[in-house]
């Protein structure tokens, strides 16, 4: 019998938004709604191409097309993470099949992390509320990192922080954005056709496209790293 103790470790690095939770309409509504109260142009659209999966220091950039100062982009962001709460909080529920993935996952000593671009704030509203971080080795998220997906040091400090090689990590992501920032870490990616369709990810670089957890093994997606 081979001794499973001396398996080289490897981690799982997932995404939040779209990801852990499948809440992208409520991010585009919530966006919708932000960019009508502050008189600027947004169609789903230019949210899907251009904000989706984004820190929010480049989304707000984007929306009202100039430099935002610090201390207008906290109160930019909290007031669109404020509607976009208040909108998801009677929803918020785990993806599907994810409880029972990180579980399998933990069981076999896989190093798991979260690499996202959303603020704190949103952050203790989902892994807190559901709850999810103690499922967690390490969570990043936008305050922790000076470049925002699709640069990849959101999953290069995740990795870090779990101590696996970006070789040995396999990234979770919804986002073109996210994927592309996986990849650039010389990482694998797994996408979730939760935002976009499998058509729309079919030429986004990742090794497998799926709808939810119910249909990944902890065996083939440790098939990539292997
Ligand atoms: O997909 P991630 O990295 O968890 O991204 C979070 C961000 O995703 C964007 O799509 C949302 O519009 C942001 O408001 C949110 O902060």
């Amino acid at each position: 019998m081979p001794d499973s103790s001396f398996a080289p470790t490897w981690a799982a690095l997932f995404d939040m938004d779209g990801v852990l939770i499948d809440n992208s309409d409520f991010h585009i509504n919530a966006w919708l709604q932000f960019a009508q109260q502050h008189n600027r142009p947004l169609t789903k659209d230019q949210y899907l191409e251009n904000i989706n999966g984004r820190v929010s220091a480049d989304a707000m950039a984007y929306v009202f097309q100039r430099p935002i100062s610090p201390g207008e982009l906290i109160v930019l962001t909290e007031e669109k993470e404020a509607i976009y709460r208040e909108l998801y909080r009677p929803h918020l529920q785990p993806a599907p099949g994810l409880l029972d993935f990180l579980t399998a996952l933990k069981t076999q000593h896989v190093k798991l992390a979260v690499g996202t671009s959303a603020p704190e704030s949103n952050v203790l509203f989902t892994l807190d509320g559901l709850p999810l971080r103690p499922y967690f080795d390490a969570i990043v998220d936008a305050s922790m990192v000076h470049k925002g997906k699709p640069d990849p040091e959101i999953y290069l400090t995740a990795a870090n922080r779990v101590g696996v090689e970006p070789a040995r990590c396999v990234v979770f992501e919804d986002a073109f954005a996210g994927i592309e920032a996986g990849l650039q870490a010389g990482m694998k990616v797994i996408a979730l056709a939760t935002t976009h369709t499998r058509d729309e990810l079919a030429d986004t670089g990742a090794s497998l496209i799926v709808e939810d957890f119910t249909q990944l093994t902890v065996e083939a997606v440790h098939a990539l790293v292997g």
